[in-house]
C-alpha cells in the first residue's frame, strides 16, 4: 500500500484531512465522517473489515486505496464491538454543515474512544469499567483507577521489594479495561530489576495494525496479561512535577493532604497521570470525578489475584464458563446496581476490623430476624435505578431529558428507603438511616422542570414544563397561534381558490408552502408566488405565509434555545449536588448489601459467625455455598456438611488431607476459605456454627491454572505461587495448598511438599489445609505436633467405590487412584498392570519412609527418596526369604552388589 503521503499532489483534499488526523492520532482507528457514513481507509479499513465482517471496497480507480464504512446512525454498535476487542478509536467529524459550505468541509477529531473511557452501554449493573494507571516513583509503585460511568476514582501504592509485583497483582484483581503507563517504562525503577519491559512503542504492532491492542511484555505476573488495551503516555506525564499539580488543580486543593494522598506521592502521580490521559482523550470536564480516594490493601483481608481466581469469588475459573460457579452469583440478592457493585467490591476486600464486622453482623442479624421490616427496606429499594451511573451520564453531558427524569424517579424512592431503614435499631442501620440525605429538593427541581413524558431528544423541544419561564411560554403560545393561523389560511385559501385539496405544508428546506396538485394549478390566483415544481404538484408561497413562517420559526428556534439553556442550568444544579447524590448512593449500596445478607441468612438458614481475635478457625457442619446451591438447583443430591477445627496456637494448625480423587478435598478446602471470606464481609454463613479468629490473608495454591497458555509451565507457576506463600504468610493467614508438587517428578514433588509442610508448621504457624495424594506425608503426623491427618471417606463395595464426601480424622489407607481411573473407563488390561506395578512400589517405599521419618529433619532429604534401581527392587520383591538357604542368600547379595556397582 505504498502511498506517498508527503506528496500532496497525489491526494484528494479529504485524504489530506485524513492523513493529518491520522498523524495526530496514530494509535487510533480513524473513523472519518463523510456524509452519512464513517469511512475508514488503508490498514484501518482492512483491520476493521476483518474484525466487523464489513465489505472492503476501494476508493480510487486503481483500487489501491482500501476503504470500508459504517452508516453514521448505526455507528454506535460497531464502535462498541471494536472497543470490547480492545481497540482505540478517533472520531473525525465534519465541523461545518456541508449544505452551507462550498468546497470541502472542515474535519477534526472531536473524541477519542478507548475501552477504559468509553462507557459500554452493555456493562452489567454490578460491573465497573476501570481505567487504571501504574507508575513507579522512587521505588514505590503507584496504582490509580477511575470508573467514568460512576465517577469513582481511587489510588493506592505499594512499597518495598515486592512493590511492583503487588501493584501488578492489584491490577490483576481489578481487571481494568485499559491501563495507562509511561512509555519509557517505569520511572524510578532503576535499582530494582523489575521493569515493565515495554517495547519501544507498544502501539506499533505490525501484524494487527494501528489501534490494535498493544502488547506489553509482562513476565512478572498474570496481572497485566489480561488487560487488552495498554496506553502509553510520555514519560514526563507520569512525574511528580507534572501529575501532582494537575491533580491539585482538578480537585481545587492546595496540597495532596486535602485529598488524603499526603505522603503518597506514587499514588498521586498515578492519579494525576490518569487525569492527564483523560484530558488528552478529550473526555470533557469530568465534573463527576470529584474526589480521589486513597485506599490501602492492608486494611482488609487480603486476597491476591490468584486466590480471587482460584476461589471463583467474582468470576468463573475458566472464562466462558457460567458465572453460576462464583460466590458473587450465589450471594447476589441485591436490589440495586449500587448494591451489586458494593457486593463485588466487598468480596474482593473483606474487612479486617473486628468492630466493623460486628456492626455489620448486628445489622444483618436484626434484619434477618424481622421479615416484615426487612422486606420493607427491600421493597423501598425496588425501582431505584443506577444513581451513580445516571449521575455520570449527566456529568458527561450524555444524559437526555428521559435520563434526567429517570434520575428524578430514583431520587423519589430515597425518602421511602430512609423511612424503612428508620424502623431498625442496630447501630449500623441507625447510622445509615440518619445520614441518608433524602434528596427531596433535587427530585423536586427535576420534576418541576421537566414534563412528565419528555421526548428522547431536544430536536422538537417540549422538554421543559410550562409555567417556568415566561418568555418560553410566550414563544410557545406564539408558535401555537401561528400554527392555528396557518390552519385558518389553509381553509380560507381553499374557499378562495375552490381547490379542495390545497394544503399548507412544511419541510426543512423550503419552509412553509401551499401545495396544489398539477391538475389544479390553473386555478391558482395571481398573488401566489411559485416556489417549486414537482411531478404531480406545484408549491407556492404568499407574503402572508412568509410572515407567519418567520414568526413561527423564530419562535420555535428561540424557544428551543431557552429549553436548552434551562436544561443545562438544571444539569449544573444537579452537578453542584453531585457529592450529596454520591453519598446517598454509597449509603443505599450499603443498605442494600446488609439487607441482601439478611435476606440470604433468613432464606437459606445461615448462621451468624463468631468473629474474634485469636487464631482459631472452626465450623460445624459447614456447607460450600456455591456447590450446595448448584446441587439443589440441578437436583444432584444433597451436599454433605463437614466440620473443621484449626487453631494456630494450640493446634492443630495444619490439616493434611488425603483421600481419593473426586472425594471432595478441593471442595472442602475452598469451603473453608469461602466461609472465612463471607464471615469477614459481615455475611452469615452456611454452617451450624462457626468461629473464626480474624484472618489477615488467604493464600491459595489450587490446581493447574491456565497460565500455561501464557507461556509459563504449570510447575513454574505452582512454585512461584508457593514461594509467595512461604515468603509472606503470617500466623494469622489461612493457607490452602491443593495437590502441591504434582507438576514435577514424583520424588521432587514429594520432597518439596514435605519441606513445605514442615516450613508451614514450624516456621509460619498459619492455619493451613494441605490436600495431597502423597500418602507418605501422612507419616509426618508422628513428628509434627500440630499436624493432623484427615481424609475424605469412601465406601468400598463389590462394584467398586462410593464417594461419601464426608471428612473424618485419620489418613486415607490407600489412594484409590486406580479405582477412579477404572471408573473413568481405562482399559482393564491397563488397570490390572497398574495394580501390579503399584504393589511393588508400595512394598519398597513404605519401609524407607518409615525410617526416614524417624531421622532428624536435616538428614531426611539425604536418605528418604533416593531412588533405588528398579531392577534391584523388583528382584528383592520377588525373593521368598523363607525358602532361601544361607548360601543362596549370600550369592544373591553378592550378585546385587555387583549389579549396583555396574
Ligand atoms: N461435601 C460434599 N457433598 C456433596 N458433594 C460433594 C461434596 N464435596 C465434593 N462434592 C462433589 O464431589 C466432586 C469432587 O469434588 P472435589 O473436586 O472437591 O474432589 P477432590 O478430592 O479435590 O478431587 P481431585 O483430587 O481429583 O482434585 C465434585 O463434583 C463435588 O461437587
Amino acid at each position: 500500500m505504498a502511498i506517498d503521503t508527503t506528496n500532496d499532489a497525489q491526494l484528494t483534499p479529504v485524504m489530506r484531512q485524513y492523513f493529518a488526523a491520522k498523524e495526530a492520532h496514530p494509535d487510533c482507528l480513524m473513523f472519518c465522517r463523510i456524509g452519512d457514513f464513517y469511512e475508514l481507509f488503508y490498514e484501518d479499513a482492512i483491520l476493521v473489515s476483518r474484525e466487523l465482517q464489513l465489505t472492503l471496497t476501494a476508493r480510487d480507480k486503481e483500487k489501491k486505496q482500501p476503504m470500508c464504512g459504517v452508516p453514521y446512525h448505526a455507528a454506535e454498535v460497531y464502535l462498541q464491538r471494536l472497543l470490547r476487542k480492545g481497540y482505540r478509536i478517533a472520531l473525525c467529524e465534519q465541523m461545518e454543515d456541508p449544505k452551507t459550505v462550498k468546497g470541502i468541509v472542515k474535519r477534526e477529531v472531536t473524541r477519542v474512544l478507548t475501552p477504559g473511557t468509553a462507557v459500554d452501554p452493555a456493562l452489567g449493573a454490578g460491573e465497573s469499567c476501570w481505567l487504571a494507571s501504574v507508575v513507579m516513583v522512587k521505588g514505590v509503585a503507584g496504582v490509580a483507577m477511575v470508573d467514568l460511568s460512576t465517577g469513582e476514582f481511587r489510588a493506592t501504592e505499594f512499597v518495598g521489594a515486592g512493590a511492583w509485583a503487588l501493584a501488578v497483582d492489584e491490577l490483576g484483581r481489578v481487571k481494568p479495561a485499559e491501563l495507562v503507563y509511561a512509555s519509557g517504562g517505569l520511572l524510578g525503577a532503576s535499582g530494582s530489576n523489575r521493569s515493565l519491559k515495554l517495547g519501544a512503542d507498544p502501539t506499533q504492532v505490525p501484524e494487527a495494525g494501528p489501534g490494535a491492542p498493544s502488547s506489553v511484555d509482562d513476565s512478572d505476573g498474570a496481572g497485566l496479561d489480561g488487560i487488552k488495551t495498554k496506553s502509553a503516555v510520555e514519560d514526563w506525564v507520569m512525574t511528580a512535577e507534572h501529575a501532582l499539580p494537575l491533580l491539585r488543580s482538578h480537585f481545587r486543593v492546595l496540597s495532596l493532604d486535602g485529598l488524603g494522598l499526603g505522603g503518597h506521592e506514587a499514588a498521586g502521580v498515578a492519579a494525576g497521570g490518569l487525569l492527564h490521559y483523560l484530558r488528552q482523550q478529550k473526555q470533557g470536564a469530568l465534573e463527576h470525578v470529584e474526589a480521589v480516594r486513597f485506599y490501602e490493601r492492608s486494611g482488609c483481608l487480603e486476597l491476591d489475584a490468584v486466590s480471587v481466581r482460584n476461589l471463583e469469588l467474582v468470576e468463573p475459573l475458566f472464562s466462558g464458563e457460567s458465572a453460576q460457579t462464583t460466590l458473587l452469583y450465589t450471594l447476589d440478592a441485591c436490589c440495586t446496581p449500587m448494591g451489586k457493585r458494593l457486593l463485588r467490591a466487598t468480596l474482593l476486600r473483606p474487612a479486617m476490623g473486628l468492630g466493623e464486622i460486628e456492626v455489620r453482623l448486628d445489622a444483618v442479624g436484626e434484619a434477618a430476624a424481622d421479615l416484615r421490616r426487612r422486606e420493607g427496606v427491600r421493597r423501598a429499594m425496588n425501582g431505584l435505578l443506577d444513581l451513580e451511573r445516571l449521575l455520570g451520564r449527566v456529568a458527561m453531558d450524555s444524559a437526555g431529558p428521559r435520563e434526567v427524569l429517570a434520575l428524578a424517579s430514583t431520587l423519589g424512592c430515597v425518602p421511602r428507603v430512609v423511612a424503612a431503614v428508620g424502623m431498625f435499631t442496630a447501630a449500623k442501620w441507625m447510622e445509615l438511616g440518619a445520614g441518608l440525605d433524602p434528596l427531596e429538593d433535587l427530585h423536586e427541581v427535576i420534576t418541576a422542570t421537566i414534563v412528565d413524558e419528555p421526548p428522547v431528544t431536544f430536536a422538537d423541544g417540549g422538554v421543559i414544563r410550562a409555567g417556568i419561564h415566561a418568555e418560553l411560554d410566550e414563544l410557545r403560545e406564539l408558535s401555537r397561534s401561528g400554527r392555528q393561523a396557518l390552519v385558518a389560511i389553509e381553509e380560507r385559501e381553499r374557499a378562495r381558490t375552490g381547490i379542495g385539496s390545497l394544503k399548507v405544508r412544511f419541510n426543512s428546506v423550503f419552509g412553509y408552502y401551499l401545495e396544489v396538485t398539477k391538475a389544479n394549478a390553473k386555478a391558482v390566483p395571481a398573488d401566489y408566488e411559485r416556489k417549486q415544481t414537482l411531478v404531480n404538484a406545484e408549491r407556492f408561497t404568499t407574503p402572508e405565509l412568509k410572515e407567519y413562517e418567520a414568526k413561527i420559526l423564530t419562535a420555535q428556534e428561540r424557544s428551543l434555545e431557552i429549553e436548552r439553556r434551562l436544561f443545562s442550568e438544571l444539569r449544573a444544579q444537579l452537578l453542584a449536588a453531585a457529592g450529596r447524590m454520591r453519598e446517598t448512593a454509597r449509603k443505599v449500596a450499603e443498605i442494600d448489601l446488609m439487607s441482601c445478607f439478611a435476606h440470604l441468612a433468613a432464606l437459606r438458614g445461615w448462621v451468624r459467625p463468631v468473629v474474634e481475635e485469636g487464631c482459631a478457625l472452626e465450623f460445624v457442619q459447614g456447607r460450600h455455598p456455591v456447590v450446595e446451591r448448584r446441587m439443589e438447583e440441578s437436583g444432584a443430591g444433597r451436599f454433605v456438611p463437614n466440620s473443621l477445627y484449626l487453631d494456630a496456637d494450640a493446634g492443630p494448625s495444619l490439616l493434611l488431607m488425603t483421600g481419593p480423587n473426586m472425594g471432595g478435598k478441593s471442595t472442602y478446602l475452598r469451603m473453608a476459605a469461602l466461609l472465612v471470606v463471607m464471615a469477614q464481609c459481615g455475611c452469615f454463613v452456611p454452617a451450624e456454627r462457626m468461629r473464626v479468629g480474624l484472618v489477615d490473608r488467604i493464600y491459595t495454591r489450587i490446581g493447574a491454572s491456565d497460565n500455561v497458555a501464557r507461556g509459563r509451565s504449570t510447575f513454574m507457576v505452582e512454585m512461584t505461587e508457593t514461594a509467595a506463600i512461604l515468603n509472606t504468610a503470617t500466623n494469622k493467614s489461612l493457607v490452602l495448598l491443593d495437590e502441591m508438587g504434582r507438576g514435577t517428578a514424583t520424588y521432587d514433588g514429594l520432597s518439596l511438599a514435605w519441606a513445605t509442610v514442615e516450613h508451614l508448621h514450624n516456621k509460619i504457624g498459619a492455619r493451613a489445609l494441605f490436600a495431597t495424594h502423597y500418602h507418605e506425608l501422612t507419616l509426618l503426623a508422628d513428628r509434627l505436633t500440630k499436624l493432623k491427618n484427615v481424609r475424605v471417606t469412601v465406601k468400598e463395595n463389590a462394584g467398586g467405590i462410593v464417594f461419601l464426601h464426608s471428612v473424618e480424622a485419620g489418613a486415607a489407607s490407600k489412594s484409590y487412584g486406580i479405582e477412579v481411573a477404572r471408573l473413568a473407563g481405562l482399559p482393564n488390561g491397563v488397570i490390572a498392570r497398574a495394580r501390579e506395578v503399584l504393589k511393588v512400589h508400595e512394598r519398597a517405599e513404605s519401609q524407607q519412609v518409615r525410617e526416614a521419618v524417624a531421622e532428624p529433619a536435616g538428614k531426611v532429604q539425604m536418605t528418604l527418596f533416593t531412588p533405588l534401581s528398579q531392577r534391584i527392587v523388583d528382584r528383592l520383591g520377588a525373593v521368598e526369604v523363607d525358602s532361601l538357604t544361607p548360601l543362596e542368600a549370600l550369592n544373591l547379595l553378592a550378585e546385587l552388589k555387583r549389579e549396583m556397582k555396574g
